[in-house]
Formats: structure tokens, C-alpha cells, sequence
């Protein structure tokens, strides 16, 4: 658990990024205290590449600030204490694992001993093959081990395990909570809510350019786990169906109107009660999306889409 931590490591306030027409940052605000494991939750295109991006000084923001460690991001002693890996990362392929850790270490006053970081990441038996020959799994736990070389305060992980099997997921996951345990800060994106569950407390959702939830993960599994009732009724009724309790979300598909519910029993049941005239009930899951729109939206019932 973090406590309570004096600075934040990472803070971004109202920060908004545009490329061109396009809004990939929006006013966001989000603050990560030492030793947090955070998990960065969204679909692709939400923004979250680029949110990693600003904190590692790539890009500047349009408007808004952004801080690492306290200092512009861009500010080489703020970047110190980072340690990242992009979505896609380039090895030297003609140099062998080991080569490559020790390339790295090179750079830092007090770097994990090459030993260590195979052995935190399962590459001991692959130390003294050249980084072309891995497989896409060794390739990327190899990435994700060279980001803790330095021993960072502050690890950034964008996608980090997207295209893994099983069992190398699971490697790179425990590497990474046995790391955190030691201190370190963690944000990690995903498309997943199986690999931010996998690692993270506390997550924020991030969903066009906005956050749209940053709760502990037991809140956001709950918001995951809305359900779609869909069903037939006169227009004039919709408004008393946003009244029901239980309904998060009303909107028009077609012909039929969708409630959107954390708990479908309670919102059926409420509906049966209410003696509104209905028909074609079904009920589904909502995508995540769906979900986290809906909930952050207000729950707004006078603009069905
Ligand atoms: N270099 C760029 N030039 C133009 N548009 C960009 C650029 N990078 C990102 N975008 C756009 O900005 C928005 C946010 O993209 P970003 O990559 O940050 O999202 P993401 O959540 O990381 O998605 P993904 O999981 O696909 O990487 C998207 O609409 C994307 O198309």
C-alpha cells in the first residue's frame, strides 16, 4: 500500500494534447503517488499512449502541465528514475540477451546485476542468445526486463504483455508485482481488464481523450460487470423508465429502448412493479465501454442516442 506519499511521482494538470483534429488528450488530471501500481484502462485510441508519452517528455502537452519526479518531464534528472517500454520495442539482434542487460547498465550509476534481471524475468537459460533468435514472448519479457535495469522509481509499461501466450503473461505479471513490492511506482495501459486486474489496485479508465473512472479495482470490476436490458415501450414511458431504480443509462436503439443497469434483477423487477407496459425483454452484457460511458455520463435519460 502506498500511504501517504508527500509528492506525487507522476501529475498531470488539465493537460489536453491534440495531433491536427484530433483530440488524444482532454483536460485530463491524474496524479500517481510513490509505490502506486495504477493501471491505465481503455480501447484503442483512448489516449493512453500518449498520456505515457507526456510523462516521459516525448511530447509536450498543448495546454495544461505535466510532471515526473516533481520536474518537467523533459528535465533530463526528472527522467533518471524512469524506466518504459513502448508497444513496440527494437533490440540490437545480433547481440545476446546477456549483452544487451549489460548494454543498458552501462547507463546507470547503480544497475540491477545482470543475474538478477534474467532471473526476475525467466531469461537465465537464454543469456547467451542473440536477441534476433527470440520468440516473440522472450522478445518482449526481455524489453519489460531492460526498463527495471537502472532500477527505476517510476515504471511506465504500455501494453506490455498485448500477443502473449499464457504462460509468459503470467512470468511478466508476477515479475512486475515482485518489483512493485520493492517500492516502485507502476502504470500500466491495457485493452484488458484481465491484465489490469492482473496487476493493479487502483484504476483509471480512460475513454476519448477523458478519464471516465479512476476507483480501486474492486469499484471498477463492479461498473464492468453492467448489464443491457433491452426492451419495447412507448416513448412516452422512457422518462419513468430512467426513474426505476437501478437504471444507470437510458438510450434508443431502433425500435427498442436500452436500460443500462448495474443489477438487471433489481432493474427487471423494479419494471415488473412498475406496471409499465412492455414487451421483447432481453438482457446482455455491456461492453466495457458501454459501461464506463454510461456510468461517468451523468446517467443522462433526456439524450437518448
Ligand atoms: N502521431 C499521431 N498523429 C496523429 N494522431 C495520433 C498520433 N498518435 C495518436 N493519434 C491519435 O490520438 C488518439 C489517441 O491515441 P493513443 O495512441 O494515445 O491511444 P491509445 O489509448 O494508446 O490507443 P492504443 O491502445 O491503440 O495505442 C487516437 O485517435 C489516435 O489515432
Amino acid at each position: 500500500m502506498s500511504g501517504v506519499s508527500p509528492a506525487p511521482l507522476v501529475a498531470l494538470d488539465r493537460v489536453t494534447r491534440r495531433y491536427g483534429d484530433v483530440t488524444a488528450l482532454d483536460d485530463v488530471s491524474l496524479t500517481v503517488g510513490e509505490g502506486e501500481m495504477v493501471g491505465l484502462l481503455g480501447p484503442n485510441g483512448a489516449g493512453k499512449s500518449t498520456l505515457l508519452s507526456l510523462v516521459q517528455g516525448l511530447r509536450r502537452p498543448d495546454s495544461g502541465t505535466v510532471r515526473l519526479c516533481g520536474l518537467d518531464p523533459r528535465d533530463p534528472a526528472a527522467r533518471v528514475g524512469l524506466g518504459s517500454t513502448p508497444q513496440e520495442t527494437g533490440l540490437p539482434a545480433t547481440l545476446r540477451v546477456g549483452e544487451v542487460v549489460d548494454l543498458v547498465a552501462g547507463h546507470y550509476r547503480d544497475p540491477m546485476p545482470r543475474g538478477e534481471v534474467l532471473e526476475r524475468f525467466g531469461l537465465t537459460d537464454l543469456a547467451r542468445r542473440q536477441t534476433g533468435g527470440l520468440s516473440g514472448g522472450q522478445r518482449r519479457r526481455l524489453a519489460v526486463a531492460l526498463s527495471l535495469v537502472g532500477r527505476p522509481r517510476v515504471v511506465l509499461l504500455d501494453e506490455p504483455t498485448t500477443g502473449l501466450d499464457v504462460e509468459a503473461r503470467h512470468t511478466l505479471w508476477q515479475a512486475l508485482r515482485d518489483y512493485q513490492a520493492g517500492g516502485a511506482t507502476v502504470v500500466v495501459t491495457s485493452h484488458y481488464l484481465e491484465e489490469i486486474e492482473a496487476l493493479a489496485r487502483r484504476v483509471v479508465v480512460i475513454g476519448a481523450g477523458r478519464v471516465l473512472a479512476d476507483d480501486d479495482l474492486t469499484a471498477v470490476l463492479a461498473m464492468a460487470a453492467a448489464r443491457r436490458v433491452l426492451l419495447e415501450v412507448p416513448t412516452e414511458h422512457e422518462a419513468a423508465l430512467a426513474a426505476l431504480p437501478g437504471v444507470l443509462d437510458v438510450r434508443r436503439e431502433d425500435r427498442r429502448t436500452v436500460l443500462l443497469a448495474g443489477d438487471a434483477d433489481e432493474v427487471v423487477r423494479a419494471l415488473v412493479r412498475s406496471g409499465l407496459p412492455f414487451r421483447d425483454l432481453e438482457v446482455r452484457g455491456a461492453s466495457l465501454e458501454e459501461a464506463f460511458l454510461a456510468l461517468t455520463s451523468g446517467a443522462d435519460p433526456e439524450e437518448p442516442r
